[in-house]
């Protein structure tokens, strides 16, 4: 992952923004990791068409982005590092359902909150069977030792 990534997500139009001429009711054209405002309906507006690293059309999920742009950083913060994910736009745009979410699309606050958890328990997990695998090598080790012993006497 590159140490700065932007990303735009493009929300479901609202009743006032709703273009009816454009099939998908808005009047933003996303292609790959484009967005390009048309307006009327296959006329693109010059000068406003943008590239950024990643562009999630109205369909995206909050599980989409996290997985694509969150999910590294709180990987990465459970090793140690140090990472950053803030959302920025204008009013309405869509900034506290992306970070919270809904019941049905939890946001990137819940998720990274479960994978934080999920991970320590994991790390945990593993240190458990570390030194249990330890544990069990000495007592058969110390077996080993008193059987020869024995042997020996
Ligand atoms: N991707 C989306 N899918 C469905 N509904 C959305 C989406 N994005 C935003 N909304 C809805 O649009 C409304 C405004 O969104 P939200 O409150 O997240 O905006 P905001 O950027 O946090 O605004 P503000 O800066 O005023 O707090 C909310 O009712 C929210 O549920």
């Amino acid at each position: 992952m590159e140490k700065i990534c932007v990303a735009v997500r493009v929300r479901p139009p609202t009743s006032t923004t709703q273009d009816n001429n454009n099939p998908n009711g808005n009047h933003w054209n996303v292609e790959s990791n484009r967005i390009s405002l048309h307006k009327p309906l296959g006329t693109p507006v010059p000068g406003a068409s943008h590239t950024f690293d990643h562009v999630f059309d109205q369909n995206s999920t909050n599980s989409g982005v996290y997985e694509l742009l969150t999910k590294d950083i709180i990987l990465a913060a459970v090793e140690g590092f140090n990472g950053t994910a803030f959302a920025y736009g204008q009013t309405s745009s869509g900034k506290t359902y992306t970070m919270n979410g809904s019941e049905n699309d939890p946001g990137i606050i819940s998720l990274a909150v479960k994978d934080v958890f999920q991970n320590i328990e994991m790390v945990k997990f593993f240190f458990f069977l570390t030194f249990a695998k330890a544990d069990l090598f000495l007592i058969i080790f110390m077996f080993v030792v008193l059987v020869l012993l024995n042997i020996s006497i």
